[in-house]
């Protein structure tokens, strides 16, 4: 009895140890799985700690009021986390960040999310233009291994700024060492206070600004607001003012933005113009491998991002992303990105070439670059 009651107690004990073996590998398993899927990220965290922002619809990253909409949208599975949930290697850092940017069209979220690494200030920054390119830019950039970029437009340096740096740190993806993490907020060009902001994050940053022709690019601006707003009075009846016959209104802020030379004239207070690229917009679309080849080498990059990876989108009008590793699809910027402007009078558009000219030459001579928009 003794015996047997002693053995009972041993097959008790043995059926016990089984049971917590068991529990203790569901749980081992759920703790993987909650970390590979970035749940865990046990970095500190500030107040908006639970942001986390996700690539996934151009066009509602480029929209200003979705941007927190989009910040606070929960994390998604993504591929890359099993790629670099080991000890990352060198090697296995740029395939894993390269893995995320894989699988993505206009439509279909590529979630980014990586629980290695460090969230840094940016070492570089697309300040401008709206309606330049800088989405095309990005998207482009982001193929780059070595590239980390916020999907949204953060808006710190000219909306955001009071939230303070942390909040502006804690908005950026991870970064192995050797990445460079970027964002893009086509407004810092043209906001008086962002360059000395920009300035006291870090004197070393780079800036990036695409260009295109002033006067269609006011036609482009216009076009945006028009898609929202129908009701819109026409491009000439905002740009002239008392109707057709007067002056150009600068005061509209679609036909402010494209004085180059005066916003540039307030960032070099801060930075030296060695600090900046400028990418031609027109460019960026007639020959998207040629820019991205200068971006890269501006940047410190190797030269990654070539001819191999795009192709031109008959239907779109513009050059897409070809199939990248490992994805079903193709990949375009979304319907807000290459739409058709509407039918603007030849005269209000010499008046409008007319007034730029000046503008123009003085911004090439600054630039030192002739973008032959005259
Ligand atoms: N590859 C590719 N695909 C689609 N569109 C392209 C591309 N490259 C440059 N562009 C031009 O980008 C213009 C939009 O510029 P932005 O991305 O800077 O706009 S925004 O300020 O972020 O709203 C957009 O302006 P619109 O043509 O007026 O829509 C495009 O002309």
């Amino acid at each position: 009895m003794g015996c047997s009651g002693c053995r009972v107690r041993l097959n008790f004990g043995k059926a016990l140890s089984r049971v917590s073996v068991f529990f203790t590998m569901v749980l081992i398993f759920t703790y993987f799985f909650y970390c590979l899927t970035g749940v865990c990220d046990s970095a500190p965290r500030t107040l908006h700690g639970q942001q986390q922002l996700l690539h996934t619809d151009y066009d509602a990253l480029d929209d200003l009021g979705r941007v927190f909409h989009k910040l606070r949208a929960p994390p998604r599975l993504f591929r890359a986390a099993s790629a670099s949930a080991s000890a990352p290697s060198n090697a296995n850092r740029t395939s894993s960040a390269h893995a995320e940017q894989v699988g993505a069209d206009e439509s279909d979220a590529i979630p980014v999310s990586n629980t290695f690494g460090t969230k840094r200030f940016p070492q570089a920054i697309i300040i401008g233009v709206k309606k330049g390119g800088t989405r095309a830019l990005l998207e482009f950039l982001r193929i780059h291994p070595d590239v980390r970029a916020v999907g949204a437009e953060p808006h710190f340096f000219d909306r955001f700024y009071d939230k303070g740096l942390e909040w502006y740190r804690d908005l950026m993806p991870r970064t192995l060492d050797g990445q460079i993490t970027m964002e893009k907020t086509p407004s810092y060009f043209v906001t008086k206070e962002a360059p000395g902001r920009v300035c006291t994050m870090n004197r070393q940053t780079k800036l990036i600004v695409v260009v295109r022709d002033p006067v269609t690019r006011a036609v482009s601006d216009y076009t945006q607001t028009l898609s929202k707003n129908p009701g819109l009075p026409s491009f000439q009846s905002l740009a002239l003012k008392n109707s057709s016959a007067g002056p150009i209104d600068t005061a509209w802020s679609a036909v402010r933005i494209g004085l180059y030379a005066k916003h540039l004239e307030n960032w070099l207070q801060f930075f030296p113009l060695s600090h900046f690229l400028f990418v031609s917009g027109e460019r960026l679309v007639s020959d998207p491998a040629g820019e991205m080849g200068r971006v890269q080498d501006f940047l410190g990059l190797k030269r990654v991002v070539s001819d191999k990876h795009f192709y031109f989108n008959q239907t779109k009008g513009f050059p897409c992303l070809k199939k990248p590793e490992g994805s079903s699809r193709p990949r375009c910027l979304g319907k807000s990105k290459g739409r058709p402007h509407p039918l603007i009078p030849t005269e209000v558009l010499h008046r409008l070439r007319d007034f730029y000219r000046p503008f123009n030459q003085r911004f090439y001579q600054m630039s030192g670059q002739d973008f032959g928009w005259d």
